[in-house]
């Protein structure tokens, strides 16, 4: 193994984790994983007999302390509970929960901490595709930009807009439009579905300016995210048609493989995409 080889911590066995690692296992990325933590216990051993080279289940902080990166991949509250540490110890930090950063006041105290440590914090794309192209057209005026997100009934279970407003999901029969707001707004009604709108408003003109509309509809079979952005630059839009994790039907399959395509990134010397 090289001596350089990065390091990695991952923190969040789930969905997401467990592709990552698997990744990693298949030497699809010049680095070593490692270390694994995730509360819960069971879905760290089984994360674990799924590899042939094993990491070590530690504490958070062993894990801080053993990684050159460290990965989260678990919740909003995990980049709460332990992202700082990690920028505060020196090290690199990559987050899939990306919604944390609607605290704008949370992501401007990571920013700080980066700088100080000279470290620094990876947003992959996660489920959507046109970050690269809104980053660019960021560097002139945006007008607006929009996601519409599309699920199935059994993508949108439990998050709190349904729970607090009681929603029942199987009545519906025909795509239907459930929330329209700021991305602010959306992750706090739906934390573990619409991180990608949170990540386009950092990556454009803020999550106060990013409007958001949540469709559920139970003939669904992908999770559809559809981007406009318009501006100096002129306008574009994508849509993304995103085979649900087998695992995790809220999360997208092309979530965890930008976290895989992020880490190449960081290992390999071509940089291609803005
Ligand atoms: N940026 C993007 O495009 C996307 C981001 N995401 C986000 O990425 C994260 C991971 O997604 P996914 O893998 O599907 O999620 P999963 O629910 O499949 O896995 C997450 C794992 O992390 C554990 N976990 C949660 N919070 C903590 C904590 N504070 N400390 C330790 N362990 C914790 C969970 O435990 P338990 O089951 O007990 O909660 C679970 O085992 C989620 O926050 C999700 O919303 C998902 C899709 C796209
Ligand atoms: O995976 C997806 O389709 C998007 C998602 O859940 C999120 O952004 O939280």
């Amino acid at each position: 193994m090289k001596q350089n080889m990065m390091k990695i911590g991952l923190i969040g066995c789930g969905a997401i984790g467990a592709r990552i690692c698997s990744a990693i296992d298949n030497k699809l990325v010049d680095a070593q994983l490692v270390a694994v933590y995730d509360r819960s216990a069971e879905r760290c051993e089984r994360l674990l007999g799924s590899l042939n080279n094993r990491p070590e289940i530690l504490s958070p902080g062993e894990l801080i302390f053993r990684a050159d990166l460290v990965i989260e991949c678990a919740s909003t509250a995990a980049v709460r509970e332990y992202g700082l540490s990690v920028l505060e110890s020196g090290k690199d930090l990559m987050v899939l929960s990306a919604g944390a950063f609607a605290d704008s006041g949370l992501l401007e105290r990571f920013i700080s901490a980066a700088a100080a440590n000279r470290c620094k914090i990876y947003i992959p794309s996660g489920a959507i595709a046109g970050i690269d192209g809104l980053k660019s057209a960021s560097i002139a005026h945006i007008d607006r930009v929009m996601i519409t997100t599309t699920k199935n009934p059994e993508g949108l279970k439990g998050a709190p807009y349904i729970v607090k407003n009681n929603i029942d999901l199987e009545s519906f029969h025909e795509k239907t439009l459930l929330f329209e707001g700021s991305a602010d707004d959306a992750i706090a009604a739906f934390p573990a579905n619409i991180n990608v709108a949170v990540s386009l408003g950092i990556a454009g003109t803020g999550t106060k300016n990013t409007q958001v509309r949540v469709f559920v509809d139970p003939q669904a079979t992908s999770n559809i995210h559809e981007i406009s952005v318009e501006g100096d630059f002129g306008r574009f839009t994508c849509r993304v048609e995103n085979v649900p994790s087998p695992d995790n039907p809220r999360t997208s399959f092309l979530a965890a493989l930008s976290a895989i395509a992020t880490l190449k990134k960081i290992a390999e010397p071509l940089q291609i995409g803005t």
